[in-house]
């Protein structure tokens, strides 16, 4: 890990008013938002509001677009003419006051052949000038902490107790940037992230797959026989149930939030009955020893997480890019098949299509005098495909979405994770068990 120092987790920054007025470099910061924007981040985000966002996100994306074009045609065009044209649009002076890209480091960075582009190229820097802080949920060790470390290197990783607590870092400028996951291959989408998407006002910059190489620790001296309870993360023991019972850990297994939390609270309470799934960093940290090694169901167990940033990107179309929205319709199901036909015409591809209750609206009545009254559930969904917001192709299956739905939002449009594929060692013939 890049960075090893351990600060304490940030707890609730909203209610715990102690806590934001104790970090004294951002206090000034802090006021600041909450006098220049009234309306509370904790209310959620109205349709106006999420209106504006997805326009501003298309027009910004159709100002690269022609701008991209125009850089093409006119060779060694004018870098700071792009940032003006941009700047312009959406309203502010300059680039570096919206905290965007500035188009010409990235461009000069994409000519350089020692140098090739990372996720952190099309990231503005900490507008404070020292480390990037990158808000995590869990403790030392966890793997959004790893998560953290590949999204940015030499950061500074800033645990957080809780998923929403990372948003609200970012929002209140504690951190730079927050690194969540969103689903693993095995366990699923983490629902809770997708719900908190919608809630605050983040924007997605990036994303990150870590392959998740689980151990079984214990205190130092236990042996698999004494175990009588295994602890951890939820997707942790979910990733590792079938692996668990074909080791005789027929026992019961405990929710904790976090696993490198679960190794931290067996070896601050002595606890000899107990083991924790986590990773060997945890082991490490905690001074607890490894039982088993590679105890994931399968070796290719890999969680997503996104980056998320106050500022959105510029979208460019250079490079794969990933777009995230999510949006609501009300009337009935064919929306879906429409909504999802706009993609396909324009051969876009989806990788991932989540629905989850739509908060304000769950339930919604249909009359049918002969039957009685049908209730329907009603979704928010969550949408993934593959291309860039500067692609015009992108433009106009969102322009044609934005027809059939009663809510859509651009939750960002960022660089595809294309590191090679490097699957955690130890499938099921090669686990280690001491
Ligand atoms: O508990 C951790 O270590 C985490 O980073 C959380 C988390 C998750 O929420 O999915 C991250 C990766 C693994 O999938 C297991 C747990």
């Amino acid at each position: 890990m890049q960075s090893l120092s351990t600060p304490s987790p940030i707890k609730s920054l909203i209610w715990q008013r102690s806590r934001v007025t104790r970090v004294s470099p951002n206090k000034l910061v802090l006021q600041c938002i909450y006098n220049s924007d009234s309306v509370s981040f904790q209310n959620g985000v109205g349709p106006n509001r999420a209106d504006w966002q997805s326009s501003c996100a298309i027009m910004a994306s159709k100002v690269v677009a022609q701008q991209q074009s125009i850089d093409k045609s006119a060779s060694g065009g004018d870098a700071d003419g792009v940032a003006d044209h941009v700047a312009a649009v959406n309203g502010h002076k300059t680039s570096v006051e919206l905290n965007l890209v500035p188009i010409e480091k990235a461009t000069s960075k994409l000519t350089s052949k020692q140098n090739p582009l990372s996720i952190t190229d099309f990231c503005p820097p900490p507008m404070h000038g020292s480390q990037l802080r990158v808000a995590y949920q869990g403790v030392p060790g966890a793997y959004s902490e790893a998560a953290a470390g590949k999204a940015y290197p030499n950061c500074e990783a800033t645990p957080c107790d809780q998923f929403e607590v990372a948003f609200q870092a970012v929002e209140l400028w504690i951190a730079d940037r927050a690194v969540l996951p969103v689903e693993n291959s095995l366990g699923g989408s983490i629902h809770r992230n997708y719900d908190l998407l919608l809630r605050h006002r983040l924007h997605i910059v990036g994303e990150v797959q870590l392959p998740v190489h689980h151990c079984l620790l214990a205190l130092p001296g236990v042996r698999k026989e004494y175990v009588r309870r295994v602890i951890s993360h939820p997707q942790a023991l979910a990733q590792c149930e079938l692996t668990l019972t074909k080791l005789g850990l027929q026992v019961a297994r405990e929710a904790v939030d976090d696993t490198a939390g679960a190794a931290e609270y067996i070896a601050a309470n002595n606890l000899r009955d107990t083991a924790a799934i986590a990773s060997a960093r945890a082991a490490e940290l905690y001074g607890m020893q490894i039982l088993a090694d590679g105890i994931q169901d399968d070796s290719s167990n890999v969680t997503r997480f996104v980056m998320l940033a106050r500022d959105p990107i510029i979208p460019r179309t250079d490079r794969p890019f990933k777009t995230s929205i999510v949006f609501a319709h009300d009337k009935g199901t064919s929306v879906l098949f429409k909504v999802l036909s706009a993609f396909a015409f324009r051969n876009i591809s989806l990788t991932k299509i989540e629905s989850r209750p739509h908060r304000n609206r769950p339930i919604r009545l249909v009359d049918d005098a002969n039957v009685g009254t049908a209730k329907h559930f009603e979704y928010m969904f969550y949408v993934d495909f593959e291309a860039s917001m500067a692609e015009v192709r992108a433009q106009n299956a969102l322009a044609e979405v934005q027809e059939f739905t009663s809510f859509l939002r651009v939750l960002g449009s960022y660089p595809m994770d294309m590191t090679p594929w490097c699957p955690s060692i130890g499938d099921d013939d090669e686990k280690n068990l001491f």
